[in-house]
């Protein structure tokens, strides 16, 4: 099996430390844009993670001391000529945030400076987001006469509520990490933020494989239904975790006071 960090990209580093993988924006001279050539290299990279099994969570972040990500790529965008070009635009960068925040491992962001616009929505479509001290975050495209257009105004309604989501989309400010935790725009704040992901990564990759992913899927499809549609995924997904080996494991290790070994299956 190849090892991911074996692998050339030209704007990102992928690389494996046993289960987990760390993706690294590294476009420092745009603050980690994400042009079109990075956001196709986000989606391969994505895609070796979900072929191989060693890999147990993923961690997002980006390259240098200022930025996680400054957003899409402006001189790119400024080039979009028509309605059907701005619209291929945003669903391109919809389908990796898609493609994120559908995998069935753990994502976390390591917020290490700047994620505005496509930066923040990338982080959105992460599980958890840990942000250093100096991290500003915010969705300032309408200073641009845009909008957000790679999940945000969902993503960001659906976790802080639309009050607070349309307060910093139509002021575009930026807020701080503090500002950020108590929004719930963030789960922790770190000095290190990349290594407090990966100790919040390690103690998820100690959990049931199947169960984490199903869980995330018990999540995803119950916010976008009725909680009366929600409840029964969520009886429907207990059922398979109920079918699983890992299952038997969990439950026999605690009745014989015993770790569990679980092997995702
Ligand atoms: C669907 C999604 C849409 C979007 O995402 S729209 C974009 C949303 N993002 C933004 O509007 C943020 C744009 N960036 C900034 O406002 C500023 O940057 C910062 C506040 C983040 C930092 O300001 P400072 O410290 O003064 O640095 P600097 O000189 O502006 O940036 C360093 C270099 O990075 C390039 N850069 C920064 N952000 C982007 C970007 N989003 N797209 C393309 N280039 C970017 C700059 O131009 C410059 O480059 P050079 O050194 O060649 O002048």
């Amino acid at each position: 099996m190849t090892m991911l960090d074996e692998l050339e990209f030209r704007n990102l580093q992928l690389d494996q430390h046993g289960p987990l993988a760390v993706l690294t924006v590294t476009r420092p001279k745009a603050l980690n844009a994400l042009n079109s050539d990075t956001l196709s290299e986000i989606a391969q990279a994505v895609d070796l993670v979900i072929e191989n099994p060693e890999v147990g969570a993923l961690i997002v972040t980006g390259g240098g001391d200022r930025a996680f990500v400054a957003g899409a790529d402006i001189s790119e965008l400024a080039e979009l000529g028509d309605v059907y070009a701005g619209r291929e635009a945003a669903l391109a960068g919809q389908d990796v945030m898609h493609q994120i925040s559908s995998l069935p491992i753990p994502v976390i962001a390591a917020v290490n400076g700047f994620a505005l616009g496509g930066g923040l929505e990338l982080a959105l479509a992460c599980d958890v987001r840990v942000a250093s001290p100096q991290a500003k975050l915010g969705l300032p495209e309408v200073t641009l006469g845009l909008i957000p257009g790679f999940g945000g105004t969902q993503r960001l309604s659906r976790l802080i509520g639309a009050g607070r989501a349309l307060d910093l989309m139509l002021t575009a400010r930026q807020v701080g990490a503090e500002e950020a935790l108590a929004l719930g725009l963030v789960n922790y704040v770190a000095d290190d933020p990349l290594t407090k992901a990966r100790e919040v990564a390690e103690q998820m990759v100690k959990n049931a494989p199947i169960a984490l992913s199903l869980v995330k899927e018990a999540v995803r499809r119950g916010l976008d239904t009725t909680l009366e549609a929600g409840l029964e995924v969520e009886a429907d997904l207990f059922g398979m975790a109920v079918a699983t080996q890992d299952f038997r494991e969990g439950t026999a290790a605690f009745l014989a006071k015993r770790r569990a070994a679980f092997k995702g299956e």
